[in-house]
């Protein structure tokens, strides 16, 4: 069994926030700001709610002390929710005062009371009648349940993004997540009022040296390699915005978080996901890469880290993302040393300069298909009874108990795209042409992707097409990310290995 590190949390790393969303709902925010009586003065708003369901305004706040609910003439309030009366489903939550902003006059700490029986939830949290929580620049704010998230709380620092995006984008400073370049925050499109993920990449800096993305070169080629894509299991984009030492990539938002953190799911007891699920997986990760080879792009950088998964149930959608590595396999021949240690191909590894295929993606995927039904890598630092190269070079694989739930079939597949010999090595269209690969979980996963993309609406990205989920928000989830801490085996080993790969 693999010995793996806890992953101990800094004291200072903050929770991170995924937010889930359901296509079907979001539509964000009418445009219109209310504004307080300061307006007047000339006076700047210290904080904003930004409404993220439709009808809401987004709020500009002036006032120390700022109350929202239905209101009456017993109570009155700065915003009464009047424009979701039709949303009957919704306006039965809100309180007549359902929860007042407080800014406290000597430290500038801004608050949020909730009054409401119902109940007002901070990142999904409920807070309680009589309760306080200070709020912090990102928070959202639900109404009575989770899924019904109204507001992003900010502070006000417009100036920090330029025009360019700002006119087309509204960007909330809700952070998704880190990479090694900078952030990426949630925002939405203006013009359709639909969700999107923004990655602003700082192009002077990166703190991952893995990643060849700190030159604003390398940033292009993701962007040109993204937008020749438009395949529901690949990441779409939008649009790509370059200011000073800023590069602002606008790309479809994926809410369920990343692969990885559903393979090291303690609800599967790091035993893998199983025989059904595992195909249901790999049957829309093989016609990702079927159709990314169809097209001369080669990823390079395959890893559950880089899967996304479209929202949190079990049977998700995943898209695959990070085209930093990839590469146009028509243009240049490959030789490069890149990707990821513990997911890379014995021709990569080998390192002897000599041009290698796509099939390198092949091999990748074919450890992410062991991590995916076993729960533990496939190749690992962690087996100390040989070097990660060694293993990787003779394709020496370990099968514990886990396997025995597998069928030899699903085994002889794996082993098969873990093959040291590149030309014995399947293409994913071999793959996608077995029996394998007609079973009933592979068609449910079939039908799932195409109810998926019918969702969809096309956008134009420099003048391309580009095929986006539509987005339309709410039912959002907010976990701390913190699911690496405990366990041994598996869960370790790829925990491990993804911190060392970092
Ligand atoms: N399209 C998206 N929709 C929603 N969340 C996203 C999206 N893209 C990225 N994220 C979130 O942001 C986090 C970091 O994203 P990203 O893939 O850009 O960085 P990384 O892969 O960790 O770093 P690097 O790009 O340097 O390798 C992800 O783990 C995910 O939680």
């Amino acid at each position: 069994m693999v010995r793996g590190t806890k992953r101990r949390r800094n004291s200072t790393e903050k929770p991170k926030a995924v937010v889930t969303l359901h296509r079907e709902d979001t539509a964000l925010v009418d445009d219109q700001v209310t504004v307080g009586d300061s307006q007047c003065t000339g006076a700047k708003p210290y904080a904003r709610l930004v409404g993220i369901r439709r009808g809401v305004a987004t709020i500009d706040i002036f006032d120390d002390v700022f109350v929202c609910g239905r209101g009456s003439d017993e109570t009155p309030v700065n915003y009464n929710f009047s424009a979701l009366t039709h949303d009957v489903g919704l306006y039965r939550f809100i309180s007549k005062v359902q929860f007042a902003i407080n800014r406290a006059t000597d430290t500038r700490r801004i608050y949020l009371n909730d009054h409401s029986r119902n109940g007002t939830l901070v990142n999904q949290e409920m807070i309680g009648k009589g309760q306080t929580r200070e709020l912090m620049n990102g928070d959202l704010i639900s109404i009575g349940i989770p899924a019904l998230i109204i507001f992003v709380f900010e502070t006000t620092d417009d100036s920090q993004y330029p025009e360019e995006l700002t006119k087309k984008y509204h960007v909330t400073s809700h952070s998704l997540g880190k990479g090694g370049f900078g952030k990426v925050l949630l925002g939405y499109k203006r013009s359709d009022r639909s969700v999107v993920a923004i990655k602003v990449l700082n192009t002077q800096f990166s703190t991952r040296c893995s990643r060849a993305i700190a030159k604003i070169r390398d940033i292009k080629n993701e962007v040109e390699v993204m937008k020749k894509l438009d395949h529901p299991n690949i990441v779409g984009i939008y649009d790509w915005i370059t200011v000073s030492k800023y590069s602002y990539m606008v790309i479809e938002y994926v809410g369920g978080g990343e692969f990885f953190s559903k393979v090291v799911d303690s609800k599967y007891n790091r035993m893998g996901l199983g025989e059904s699920l595992g195909k249901y997986f790999a049957y829309q990760l093989i016609d990702a890469v079927m159709y990314l080879h169809s097209v001369g792009i080669c990823h390079r950088d395959i890893k559950p880290e880089n899967i996304l998964c479209s929202d949190k149930s079990e049977r998700c959608i995943l898209k695959l993302t990070d085209f930093g590595m990839a590469k146009t396999t028509t243009a240049a021949k490959m030789k490069t040393r890149c990707g990821t240690p513990s997911y890379n191909a014995p021709e990569i590894v080998a390192n002897e300069g000599i041009e290698y295929t796509p099939k390198v993606d092949i091999w990748s995927l074919g450890c992410v298909l062991f991590i995916t039904f076993a729960g533990y890598p496939p190749f690992s630092e962690e087996y100390t009874d040989m070097t990660m190269e060694k293993q990787v070079m003779t394709g020496r694989l370990l099968f514990h108990s886990q396997w025995r739930h597998i069928t030899h079939e699903t085994q002889k597949m794996i082993k098969w795209m873990l093959t040291v010999e590149p030309s014995k090595r399947p293409t994913a269209v071999e793959l996608m042409s077995t029996e394998w690969m007609k079973c009933a979980d592979c068609r449910t996963a079939k039908q799932d992707i195409l109810k998926n993309s019918a969702k969809a609406v096309k956008t134009t990205v420099g003048g391309q097409q580009t095929t986006v989920a539509a987005a339309t928000v709410i039912s959002t989830t907010v976990t701390a990310a913190a699911t690496i801490t405990t366990g041994g085996g598996g869960e370790k080993g790829v925990a491990a290995e993804k911190k060392r790969n970092q």
